[in-house]
């Protein structure tokens, strides 16, 4: 089945055509990712995915209900989950109540009535087992804002995980992580792999290659090409507009 399918979107910034007539699928259970050199318009398409911003024109299914005129929040309940670019944990939070909250946005109950997650045993099971997912059960009780630039990534896929999502947006989760923490990184997503449907941007070719079923390529917010990586290593537009000769 396919978990994503967008026709023709188009989106413009001024004259800037940002998104021009993109046409996609991610098969239900697969990494696919979306790479692109700086200002192909990644992150603008992610946006128009989750729906924080609108497509100009045309559509996006998930799992084939039409979500192009729902917000990032009732998309969210249908499961469309996505992890920022920019570090968005809560840094004077303990890990575990970063999740928490994640959990208790998706149960519906509201900030008034937070208590530490720690009192909270559903909350708190629920909590520790995404936690569990991403390898920081041991980092439960620290602050967020201790934690390292890699696990702080790792956090924010445990919250993206913690609302239980049937397919996950992740807009370079490797951006400025060490080798080590990029190491971790990919293990986590080979793991997650397959069990559930991830669409993923990403700067960092060894990583897209190691992890991705298949690839798309977006230049100048048109897609050139989507494929296997073998087929996009050897695709001469890719090479020519974004690999490099030089890619083998
Ligand atoms: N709100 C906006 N208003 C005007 N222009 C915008 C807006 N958001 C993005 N852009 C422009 O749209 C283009 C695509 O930006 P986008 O961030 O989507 O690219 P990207 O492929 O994600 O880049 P990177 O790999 O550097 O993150 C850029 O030229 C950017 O300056």
């Amino acid at each position: 089945m396919t978990a994503l399918s967008v026709r023709n979107l188009r989106k413009s910034f001024g004259a800037l055509q940002v998104t021009d007539d993109v046409n996609l699928d991610v098969t239900e259970g697969s990494l696919h990712a979306l790479i692109g050199p700086n200002g192909a318009g990644k992150t603008t398409l992610i946006h128009q995915l989750c729906g924080q911003l609108g497509p100009d024109d045309g559509t996006v299914s998930f799992f084939g209900t039409d979500v192009t005129d729902l917000d990032m929040p009732h998309r969210a309940r249908l499961g469309l989950a996505r992890s920022f670019q920019i570090t968005s944990v809560l840094p004077r939070f303990t890990v575990r109540d970063n999740v928490a909250l994640a959990v208790q946005a998706r149960s519906g109950s509201s900030f008034r009535f937070f208590r530490p997650a720690k009192h909270e045993r559903a909350l708190n099971d629920q909590s520790m087992a995404a936690l569990t997912d991403v390898g920081l059960t041991d980092r439960a009780n620290d602050l967020a804002g201790a934690l390292s630039h890699g696990e702080q990534r790792q956090l924010e896929i445990a919250i993206a995980l913690a609302t239980r999502p049937r397919m996950l947006l992740l807009d370079e989760p490797l951006a400025g992580t060490g080798p080590e923490e990029a190491d971790a990184l990919v293990d986590l997503l080979l793991k997650l792999k397959g069990q559930l449907s991830i669409l993923l941007v990403e700067h960092d070719m060894n990583a897209v290659f190691a992890l991705a079923d298949k690839i798309s390529v977006l230049v100048y917010g048109r897609l050139i090409a989507t494929g296997p990586g073998a087929d996009i290593r050897r695709n001469r537009e890719v090479r020519e507009a974004y690999l490099g000769e030089d890619a083998s």
